[in-house]
């Protein structure tokens, strides 16, 4: 389990009173998410957990304003990014990574082309300075071998790996990860969740992460908030043990925080060590 103290840690990402309301077909509108007020500090690993249409994607896309809100403050490493316009908000996503489900890779591009793609999309690095930081990025997620290969000849879990190393391209200070692992089986779940781990660790690239999987948020967050109809209905921190919970989600998770399921033959833990104080 992460037992880290980070509370003197700067928040990296503060959103203030976010509101964001869509209009259904019918011409009703949906509060997705409500007056939410979150702060997650530098260098955490953060949990954002709820039930099925509780909202956790939409706050998710509102901290890097794929989604924009009806109110509310988003600020991401000291930019507020709601006040910014739409030439400094394209820069200041560069500090934003974000992988998904489905992994949204470029099926007909290389590994390689994948991962270079933000980079060559903001130009200003000569194709050897391009040639090298996908170089790093393959390496940090172990896929260097794979460097010509198409997403189709590629596993699940490489083709999530594949996602973050280009998420990680740009030296993200934050990388936003919504259901990564949804669409993989357990072990390769695990790989994912050590490659994630080892980019908060070595790294210190801060992690905020949506999922349903309860032992995903066991095995790698630090920090947890429970999502209930749109608004934060509690927040922990997951080092802590035997405390009761408001939410029925938030007592599920404690259940499994204060009795782990044994660990595998080899000791597998997914858990982010301290980080350092480098960057991506
Ligand atoms: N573009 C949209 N237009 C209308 N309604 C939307 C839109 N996007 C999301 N919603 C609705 O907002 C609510 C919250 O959606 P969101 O995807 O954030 O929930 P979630 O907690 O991530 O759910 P899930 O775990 O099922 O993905 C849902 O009821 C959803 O149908």
């Amino acid at each position: 389990m992460p037992v880290q103290d980070l509370s003197a840690a700067p928040p990296l990402i503060r959103l203030d009173g976010l509101s964001k309301r869509f209009r259904l077909p019918g011409g009703e509108v949906f509060d997705a998410v409500h007056e939410v007020s979150l702060q997650v500090r530098r260098g955490d690993v953060f949990g954002i957990v709820g039930a099925s249409g509780a909202g956790k994607s939409t706050l998710l896309r509102l901290i890097n304003l794929l989604e924009t809100p009806d109110r509310g403050r988003v600020e991401v490493d000291g930019r507020v990014l709601t006040e910014l316009g739409k030439r400094e908000l394209r820069l200041a996503r560069q500090s934003i990574g974000m992988i998904f489900q489905q992994f949204n890779l470029l099926q007909n591009a290389t590994v390689f082309d994948n991962i270079a793609f933000p980079l060559r999309l903001h130009g200003r690095r000569s194709r050897a300075e391009v040639a090298e930081r996908v170089a790093e990025c393959l390496a940090i997620v172990g896929l260097t071998d794979k460097r010509d290969s198409h997403p189709a000849q590629l596993s699940g879990g490489q083709k999530q790996r594949v996602a973050i190393a280009r998420a990680l391209a740009p030296h993200p200070s934050v990388l936003l990860c919504d259901e990564p692992t949804s669409a993989l089986d357990a072990d390769t779940t695990r790989q994912v969740l050590r490659t994630l781990a080892d980019i908060n660790a070595r790294l210190g690239v801060t992690i905020v992460i949506v999922t349903h999987e309860l032992e995903v948020v066991r095995s790698l967050c630090r920090h947890v908030a429970v999502v209930e109809r749109g608004a934060v209905a509690e927040q922990f921190a997951l080092s802590e043990h035997g405390v009761r919970r408001r939410t029925s989600l938030g007592r599920a998770l404690q259940r499994l925080v204060d009795h782990p399921p044994e660990l595998d033959a080899e000791g597998d833990e997914a858990v982010a060590e301290e980080p350092e104080p480098a960057h991506a």
